[in-house]
């Protein structure tokens, strides 16, 4: 301690000589010497110095645009590293809900890969003087800088920032806000893009999983390690040489649940979803507009694809050899397989099959696209055929497995006196999981939802239903067996009728010969 306490006025001294020595060349020695010494400098700081740094700028080339290096450094070290640093700052996330925490400026963070240390710093600097900023910080340029040895040169270029742009981006996924894009309403604007986009868009919130969805657990599994599959085949898909995309048809009666599985797949996967609206389309050519500003890791559903379009691609053409006046009215929102002279103005059925799996499907990864419908039997074979609607997928009727899943989620209850009368009735009414689940809500706020009450209105209402459905039924029959017989009487009175011409002319035809015979 004494002897450092003697070390402190010479220390002193020699940094204050340094400085007025420096301040002596800067004013006395000219520019281009001031230059040669400081690249002296810098040389056999280099050569003493074996560490190299490497910096990755914010570089906003365009206002609103980062560099995606700085944006993945950025998630990756607020993810992995950020627990090591000091100070830290913390923002919302665009989904105004989640905090997002990083390293602040002018804070250090240190790193290990592959047996290698690296520091890293962020700090930011101001830009050039002649920049006229119209945004708060615009004229500030951050950056984050990596240090490291230099005999791990190799190691940090060819592998670590690799690694650290893939993982930060697998963060940025996992913490982006995701959306649910329509084509509806056009000429919208994008905050986050600053340019017209085809596609305009909310955050998607819907709450449905795959636990909440109601139906037979065998099929759900099965849905469920298709997308696990599916999700992990990247490197299958790019072997075998095709797209990196899957379709799935979902049909069924309304209300049992084909949106509520496209919601509880979106959330499985961690995917955005756009909602293709094909009848505001106006041809092709927007199509493939619209597909090619879809981006990865999402689903693209086009639901009731039956109504909004005529997919068999034969209506026109009967239509025009009936002659039917109404034909161009209606085929605005109807899709030719051959192309025609308007086609140009119209979204065609070979448009929509190019759509799917022609050659602009292959840009970008990891695509779902899912058509939805109540009537499988209406559309064109071509369209649902496999290879493009992978896999066919029958949302029906609630069962019993299903409404254990509804009791579960609405009640709570996973056991019950009446859930076999339950399970009986059901079996013998076709109820949509829509139907059983606004039975098993409370009526009014009011009221508490008990389910002894719930049960018991639910069983009445399946009981009314089973008695609908049978009276429905006799009535059905009845109305048959009355066409029936109306038909058979018909066809009676039609056969007398003949027969009575038959003698008539029988009979005209003796008086000609007796008259004849005369
Ligand atoms: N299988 C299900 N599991 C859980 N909830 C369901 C299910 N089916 C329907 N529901 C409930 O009923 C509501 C309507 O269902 P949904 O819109 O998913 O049916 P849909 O088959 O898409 O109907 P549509 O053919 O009329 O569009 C949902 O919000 C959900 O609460």
């Amino acid at each position: 301690m004494a002897a450092m306490v003697e070390w402190l006025p010479w220390f002193g001294s020699a940094v204050a000589s340094a400085i007025f020595l420096w301040s002596m060349v800067q004013n006395h020695v000219p520019d281009t010497l001031r230059l040669y010494l400081a690249t002296l400098a810098a040389k056999i700081t280099a050569y003493i110095n074996p560490y190299l740094e490497i910096t990755i700028s914010e570089n906003r080339a365009e206002r609103f645009q980062r560099s995606e290096l700085f944006i993945a450094v950025e998630a990756y070290l607020s993810d992995a590293c950020a627990r090591g640093a000091r100070r830290l700052k913390a923002e919302l996330g665009k989904d105004s809900k989640n905090i997002q925490v990083s390293v602040d400026d002018h804070e250090g963070v240190t790193d290990d890969f592959s047996g290698a240390k690296l520091w890293w710093y962020a700090s930011k600097q101001q830009s050039k003087a002649n920049v006229i900023s119209f945004y708060p910080g615009e004229d500030e340029r951050r950056f984050y800088r990596v240090v490291f040895h230099k005999r791990h040169h190799d190691l940090v270029i060819d592998s670590y920032l690799p690694f650290i742009l893939g993982e930060g981006r697998n963060v940025t996924v996992k913490n982006r806000q995701r959306c649910l894009f329509t084509n509806n309403a056009n000429n919208s604007w994008s905050p986050y893009r600053a340019k017209k986009s085809v596609w305009s868009h909310i955050p998607f919130e819907h709450p449905a999983t795959f636990d909440t969805l109601a139906m037979d657990p065998k099929q759900k599994e099965a849905i469920i390690d298709d997308l696990m599959a599916f999700q992990k085949s990247k490197e299958y898909y790019a072997k075998v040489g095709k797209a990196w995309k899957r379709g799935y048809l979902l049909y069924g009666p309304p209300g049992t649940g084909k949106s509520t599985m496209i919601a509880a797949m979106a959330n499985f996967l961690d995917y955005d979803v756009y909602d293709l609206e094909l009848t505001a389309i106006k041809n092709n050519t927007e199509l493939r507009k619209l597909f090619i500003e879809t981006t990865g890791k999402s689903i693209i559903v086009i639901e009731d694809i039956d109504c909004s379009l005529d997919l068999t691609g034969k209506r026109r053409k009967e239509k025009k050899a009936a002659g039917d006046k109404d034909s161009d009215d209606n085929d605005k929102a109807k899709l030719p397989m051959e192309p025609e002279k308007d086609d140009e103005t119209k979204v065609t059925l070979s448009g929509l099959l190019n759509f799917i799996d022609g050659l602009w499907s292959a840009c970008g990864g990891e695509r779902i696209i899912i058509f939805t419908t109540n009537h499988k039997e209406k559309l064109d074979p071509a369209l649902i055929r496999r290879g493009r609607m992978d896999k066919h997928i029958e949302m029906s009727y609630c069962r019993f497995e299903s409404f254990k899943v509804l009791a579960k989620n609405y009640l709570d209850i996973v056991g019950h006196g009446l859930f076999s009368e339950i399970q009986k009735l059901l079996e013998e009414t076709n109820m949509s999981p829509a139907d059983v689940a606004e039975n098993l809500m409370p009526m009014s706020k009011k009221k508490k939802r008990d389910p002894d009450v719930c049960l018991a209105g639910l069983i009445e209402v399946l009981k009314q239903a089973k008695e609908d459905a049978a009276a429905a039924k006799a009535k059905e029959e009845e109305e048959a067996k009355e066409a029936e017989a109306k038909n058979a009487k018909d066809k009676k009175e039609g056969e007398a009728k003949k027969d009575e011409g038959k003698d008539k002319i029988m009979e005209e035809a003796n008086g000609d010969l007796k008259q004849g015979d005369e």
